[in-house]
């Protein structure tokens, strides 16, 4: 179990996660000579941090380079430039050989988990895998602990020999948030884990990814496109545009008070209880011109709140 307690009982102040002008940029095509010819700036110089036993929510439209900061913690991508720390090692540059206990302690959690669960595969087998890979628990003492996980997820030791295909949706996420949990993991990219679920599953999801969090003491980066999804889980959450963060501040204070006009009109998108209303489309476009770029630097403008240039 995660703990904030170092073993002479100070709290560990130390942020699990620290992102510094992290940069992903992608070729998107290549001449017959092999020169670059257009760059596409997914993440552009993002920084943050994430404390133990914290959710850090990641929020902006379709493209604006969350789903790509979340893959490169998990260093599913190599970056551009730029660097990220876990637990206070820099893991931006490690070798595999290096990454290997990192592996074991970032797991992730995907929007489909149909497509992330090999559907050949049983519930024993699933869980199974990743205590394979990091060679974790043997016969008995398996079999206990992947029923433990179960219930600790919301199902039963019935579903052990159970297939994807057997579940809802909701339990095949519940099934993946087991596999994720399988090899004790401190951190987890939650990447749009509610999206695909019915909105009445999707609450029952949330409640349980908080009884985790406090129970086995784990710190979340939750993405989502929809700030309703994130203010409920999030502690603080950080607002993308474009590839960049404009704003960061905890969750209350960026739903009372919204300062970049960006986050103004996501917070205006949102879903509102009435039906018959007319959800408008978020417009928004930065009052500057092509040469005059905003700053990839974010300003403290009270404790904790910070917003970029607009
Ligand atoms: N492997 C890749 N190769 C080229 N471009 C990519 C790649 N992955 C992402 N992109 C591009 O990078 C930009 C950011 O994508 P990303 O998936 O990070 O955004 P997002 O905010 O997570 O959006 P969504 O919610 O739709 O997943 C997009 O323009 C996307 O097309």
């Amino acid at each position: 179990m995660n703990s904030i307690y170092k073993s002479d009982n100070r709290v560990d102040t130390t942020p699990l996660v620290k992102v510094d002008q992290l940069k992903k940029h992608f070729v998107t095509s290549t001449n017959i000579w092999g020169k670059k010819e257009q760059v596409l700036k997914a993440v552009d110089g993002v920084s943050f941090h994430i404390n133990r036993g914290e959710t850090f929510g990641l929020v902006g439209e379709s493209g604006s380079g969350k789903s790509t900061v979340g893959r490169c913690l998990l260093r599913l991508y190599d970056y551009t430039d730029g660097d990220v720390h876990f637990d206070g090692q820099n893991i931006s540059r490690m070798s595999a050989k290096q990454l290997k206990p990192y592996r074991r302690r970032i797991q992730s959690i995907f929007q489909d988990p149909y497509s992330s669960l090999n559907p050949g595969m049983n519930v024993v087998e699933l869980i199974s895998e990743p205590m394979n890979i990091h060679r974790m628990y043997t016969g008995k003492e398996r079999k206990e602990a992947i029923v433990s996980l179960l219930e600790k997820v919301g199902l039963q030791s019935a579903h052990l020999y159970r297939y994807p295909h057997e579940f809802s949706g909701g339990q095949r996420q519940r099934l993946s948030i087991a596999r994720a949990l399988s090899v004790n993991p401190e951190f987890i990219v939650c990447d749009e884990p509610i999206s695909a679920l019915d909105v009445s599953i999707q609450a029952q999801v949330i409640n349980t990814l908080e009884d985790l969090q406090g129970e086995l003491g784990l710190t979340y980066l939750f993405i989502a496109h929809d700030l309703s999804m994130v203010r409920h889980i999030s502690d603080r959450i950080g607002v993308m545009y474009g590839g960049r963060l404009v704003e960061v501040a905890t969750s209350d204070e960026l739903y009372n008070n919204p300062l970049h006009p960006y986050t103004q009109a996501l917070l205006s998108s949102m879903p509102v209880p009435d039906p018959r209303a007319v959800i408008e489309p978020i417009s928004y476009s930065p009052a500057l011109t092509d040469h005059a770029e905003p700053e990839p630097v974010l300003h403290e403008v009270s404790p904790g709140h910070y917003v970029s240039q607009y």
